[in-house]
């Protein structure tokens, strides 16, 4: 099977370039100006922006056992759809992959419906419940990309610095969700100037900050790499640049949401802006976007988090923590980070594409010949409203409803197979 597109456009070093791919068995074959090659299929970009599949090293497909909420079928369809062709799907599900036998029937499962590449998470102890590590050699042999207990932060240092040894020696990362259960506060928002305002009671940052204090040193004990999920406040980027001086292996990740919006922006009893961590304050959500220039923080994900429209109507307090961000993180990012000028599109591309791909040291996320034929064909002019009736995620869980967005993919092609376009019907 052979796939030639013409009439694409790259971004190089030296500003964008006319190019042509051609594509064989799933790989990239030859990349040039006007290659000579007879293909199978051969399709138009019609001047589009070709980038390489996206990354999201964060998102939840809810299977097995939250099936109402998303299935590993159409959270990869969503991810398709938004340009995505590499996922890492969080183990907080019914059951956890917590075992050998487990993961590996994820595994299966996602052989048979995943439309993207999917890694596999394992929880770093059983069941999540922080109490017991899980079996890290057996889930490595069965293909875990990385251990986590996201949704939950590991509580005790003691059990953390075990986790850390055992992972380093296993050359594996650790992945952390960073919240102490002491100082959750029993909140549903950031403490600070809205929880306040509405008279709720709020989440501290430290509640953050205050794990990846800790974590770092352990990590340097353990000689381990550690990364930190949706970093928040600008305390915890201050921790991580820091221990980064200080030449521990630690990365961080930062969410859309984060970078997009802050506590002022939660307007009325909306549950779609209830998310862990919650949106902080206007500093924190500055303090984000510079750590993300001076590369403390080393890449975004989405942490999509579908849940269904009956749960998120039960009210701020009430509803669960999460919001979807396959289907958007692109046009907004473009349209509100890159064309108001506070990054290039190159950089979005690289948070999105290569960055990702060196914390974990993955072989994807570039346009090279040898590489899988991951990529992404972009209409960054075509404008439109965010509509969460059309996602084809069942999570319509956005707080982004009715954005006008410029940046839409048009076309995205994992592992050298057409897997979404732009006016087909999904299938
Ligand atoms: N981010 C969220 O608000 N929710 C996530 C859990 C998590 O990422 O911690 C979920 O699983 O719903
Ligand atoms: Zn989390
Ligand atoms: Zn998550």
């Amino acid at each position: 099977m052979s796939l030639l597109i013409k009439n694409g456009r790259l971004l190089t070093e030296t500003g964008e370039k006319e190019v042509e791919i051609f594509i064989e068995d799933g790989i990239i074959s030859e990349m040039g100006t006007s290659l000579d090659r007879q293909a199978d299929e051969v399709i138009d970009a019609d001047g589009k922006l070709i980038a390489p599949g996206f990354v999201d090293l964060h998102i939840h497909l809810r299977e097995p056992g939250g099936e109402k909420k998303e299935t590993i079928a159409t959270g990869t369809m969503a991810a398709a759809k938004g340009g995505f062709t590499t996922v890492a799907a969080m183990p907080n599900t019914r059951p956890v992959p917590d075992s050998k036998e487990q993961l590996e029937k994820l595994q299966m499962k996602i052989n048979e419906t995943g439309r993207v590449r999917v890694l596999p998470y394992a929880s770093i102890t059983v069941r999540e419940l922080g109490k017991e590590l899980t079996d890290f050699e057996g889930l490595k042999e069965a293909g875990a990309f990385a251990f986590t207990d996201d949704g939950v932060g590991i509580q005790e240092a003691g059990m953390m610095l075990a986790a850390m040894k055992k992972a380093s020696a296993l050359d594996m990362a650790i992945v952390a969700h960073c919240e102490d259960n002491t100082l959750i506060n029993k909140g549903s928002l950031h403490e600070g100037k809205k929880s306040a305002e509405l008279g709720v009671n709020g989440i501290p940052s430290v509640c953050e900050a205050v794990h990846i204090a800790r974590d770092v040193l352990l990590a340097e004990a353990a000689d381990c790499h550690y990364h930190v999920c949706h970093i928040s406040t600008k305390e915890s980027v201050r921790t991580v640049r820091e221990a980064k001086r200080n030449g521990i292996k630690v990365t961080a990740e930062v969410t859309p949401h984060h970078l997009l919006l802050n506590e002022e922006d939660i307007t009325g009893n909306d549950a779609n802006f209830k998310m862990n961590p919650p949106l902080r304050s206007r500093e924190d959500q500055q303090a984000l976007i510079e750590g993300l220039l001076d590369g403390t923080i080393d890449f975004i994900a989405t942490d999509h988090a579908p849940h269904t429209s009956e749960e998120k109507a039960e009210g701020f307090e009430l509803a669960p923590f999460g919001i979807v961000g396959l289907e958007t993180a692109f046009p907004l990012l473009y349209t509100k980070m890159v064309s108001e000028g506070t990054i290039t599109l190159k950089q979005l591309i690289e948070f999105l594409t290569i960055k990702p791909c060196e914390a974990f040291g993955l072989p994807y996320g570039k346009l090279v010949p040898g590489a899988a034929a991951d990529l992404v064909l972009l209409d960054l002019d075509h404008e439109e409203e965010i509509d969460p009736a059309v996602f084809l995620s069942k999570g319509k869980n956005t707080p982004f409803t009715g954005w006008s967005c410029k940046g839409w993919p048009a076309m995205t092609i994992a592992a050298g197979k057409i897997v979404w376009e732009k006016g087909s019907v999904a299938v």
